[in-house]
């Protein structure tokens, strides 16, 4: 059962700009993609459909088969619940610890301190910063903070990882590094969706590709069929 499906979507802003127009895909529980296309081709609307943050025109978006116009405001903070967001910027709470940052969506959920502690060390294991867990995000490199977004996306186990040019600030190595973490998320159950306008950097990671063209879905691309450059 697909995680995720757009079945003919269209968004038009107030003003009468359509952002996506008629997509459709599904997305299988434990696969990563890419969506990729030019400045405004729709890639960042797409992702906020998916967080409740917009709404569509027309056309369905589902998650888990539940049909996102259904969620009422007062069951958008539930929903988000279930998603795991990598941002640009990270958005790390600069004044609290690398721990403390990572433990914040489980505090969120209540889960009891020594549960919370287990997970956060266990994910900082897996993202190799268990050396760095009592350090403030400033004291950190650029890789090391974004590497600290990722733990806190994923360690409440999402069901969906989204994440937005999550490498639009690092050098080619660590994006390359960072992508590859992400790549390693599908096999814990995690499905992966990652917008990025890095043609080289998403053609290397060899996933499947979604092709935005002027908000409409030019290109489905399966792993085997892509060509490097
Ligand atoms: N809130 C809004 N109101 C009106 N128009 C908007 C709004 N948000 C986005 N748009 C327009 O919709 C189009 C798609 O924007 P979107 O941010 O989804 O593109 P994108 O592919 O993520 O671009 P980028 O790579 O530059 O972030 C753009 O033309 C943009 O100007």
């Amino acid at each position: 059962m697909p995680v995720l499906r757009f079945d003919t979507v269209s968004k038009t802003y107030p003003g009468g700009h359509t952002a996506l127009a008629e997509v459709s895909f599904a997305v299988d529980a434990g696969e990563m993609l890419f969506v990729t296309g030019h400045s405004g081709a729709g890639k960042s609307t797409l992702l906020k459909l998916i967080q409740l943050v917009e709404r569509p025109s027309r056309g369905a978006v589902l998650f888990d088969d539940r049909n996102l116009l259904k969620v009422r405001s007062g069951g958008i903070a539930g929903h988000r619940r279930q998603l795991g967001v990598v941002y640009q910027n990270h958005q790390l709470l600069m004044d609290r610890s690398v721990a403390d940052n990572v433990a914040l969506p489980l505090v969120l959920r209540g889960m009891k301190r020594v549960e919370i502690n287990k997970r956060v060390r266990s994910i900082l294991d897996k993202l190799g910063l268990a050396a760095r867990e009592r350090a403030l995000p400033s004291q950190l490199s650029a890789g090391e903070q974004q590497r600290v977004g990722i733990a806190r996306a994923v360690v409440a186990e999402p069901a969906l990882l989204i994440a937005d040019e999550p490498t639009g600030n690092l050098d080619p190595g660590l994006s390359a590094e960072i992508m590859g973490l992400f790549a390693s998320l599908p096999e814990r159950g995690t499905s992966v969706l990652v917008a990025s306008h890095d043609l080289r950097l998403v053609k290397h990671m060899r996933k499947r590709v979604l092709v935005l063209d002027k908000g409409r879905l030019q290109d489905d691309i399966a792993p085997e069929d892509l060509v490097d450059e």
